[in-house]
């Protein structure tokens, strides 16, 4: 088609960057005042798209004020190798989205999304936590998401999310699901004992501390007082402490639960955000085989048929008052 073709449609918005950039750091410490050698590793998977002043891009083939993907690409390795911060994700990804919006005068937003994967020391016996070896614990991730905005003159802003994916988690009592509605098209049973199995989505929306300017050099001090890697860990731990312990009366009520416990532990976190699948554990039916599979309140379900899909999709964000 060619691109002198009238154009029935505007641009109404754009972003572009680099995808799927996967990078490595080793931070190594040495032997010191009687203390060994230490290393440590993250491993992230890095999303930087930007926003700004290049609509002719798009609508006029001019690439004269692209930053190439490939650029940015670079920009997140260069990064790895000279922030101070990148060890932790939510200042690696405010470092990376503040050098975007002040190095280049035509970037307005960048759109930072960094999964960190979990590299845990691995535990040897009589040595404890080893130095530089490691374990890829589980499929979960930390993720964080963070848009930093230069558009104002003023000071830059960025809104910065932070939490997991793919905590998956079960429970095999303190679950239940009844009076639920009823009309011609429910077969479910009442159920006052179930297994409650979810993959859990998290995010938190962190407040950034008003009175420190967001700068490259001011990140140390931003960093000190959100204090991200205990806000990770408050939010993880307590969104499992709740799972494991709430009485549930449904999947609705247990997330909303987590969230407000979050909000009652964490007074800089603003909003939480879960997603929760019902990931269906569903009794299989033994009594073709003259077998009991769990009756009432004395025979509970000790078979069960674990149901890919469909799934239910339980989500909310629950916003501080
Ligand atoms: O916790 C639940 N919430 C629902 O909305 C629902 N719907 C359903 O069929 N089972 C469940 N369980």
């Amino acid at each position: 088609m060619s691109d002198t073709q009238e154009d029935l449609g505007f641009l109404s918005s754009a972003r572009y960057g680099k995808d799927l950039v996967r990078v490595a750091r080793v931070v190594r410490t040495p032997a010191a005042d009687g203390k060994p050698a230490k290393q440590e590793v993250v491993e992230y998977v890095v999303r930087a798209l930007l926003e700004g002043d290049f609509a002719e891009s798009y609508d006029a083939a001019d690439n004269t004020r692209i930053v190439a993907t490939d650029s940015i690409k670079n920009t997140t390795y260069i990064m790895a190798k000279v922030s101070p911060h990148v060890m932790t994700p939510e200042l690696f990804a405010l470092h990376l989205g503040t050098h975007f919006v002040t190095k280049y005068s035509h970037i307005q937003k960048a759109h930072i999304d960094i999964q960190s994967l979990r590299w845990s020391r691995i535990d040897v016996q009589d040595i404890g936590a080893h130095p530089h070896s490691f374990v890829r614990d589980g499929d979960e991730k930390r993720v964080v998401s963070v848009v930093v905005d230069g558009t104002s003159t003023d000071d830059i802003t960025a809104i910065v999310k932070s939490g997991v994916k793919d905590l998956l988690v079960l429970k095999t009592a303190g679950s239940s699901f009844t009076n639920f509605l009823r009309d011609e098209f429910t077969t479910l049973p009442e159920v006052d004992d179930r297994i409650f199995s979810t993959s859990i989505t998290c995010d938190y929306t962190v407040t950034l501390p008003p009175n420190i300017p967001l700068t490259i050099d001011n990140l140390n001090k931003i960093g000190a007082e959100v204090q991200f890697e205990k806000l990770a860990s408050t939010a993880r731990t307590t969104t499992l402490e709740v799972f494991a312990t709430h009485d549930s009366a449904s999947v609705q009520a247990t997330l909303y639960r987590a969230a407000q416990t979050i909000l009652s532990r964490a007074s800089s976190i603003k909003e939480v955000f879960y997603s929760l699948p019902n990931k269906h554990y569903m009794p299989v039916n033994l009594k073709p085989f003259n077998l009991e599979n769990g009756k009432g309140r004395e025979g509970l379900v000790e078979v069960f048929e674990p149901v890919a899909s469909p799934s239910g999709l339980i989500q909310a964000t629950i916003t501080r008052k």
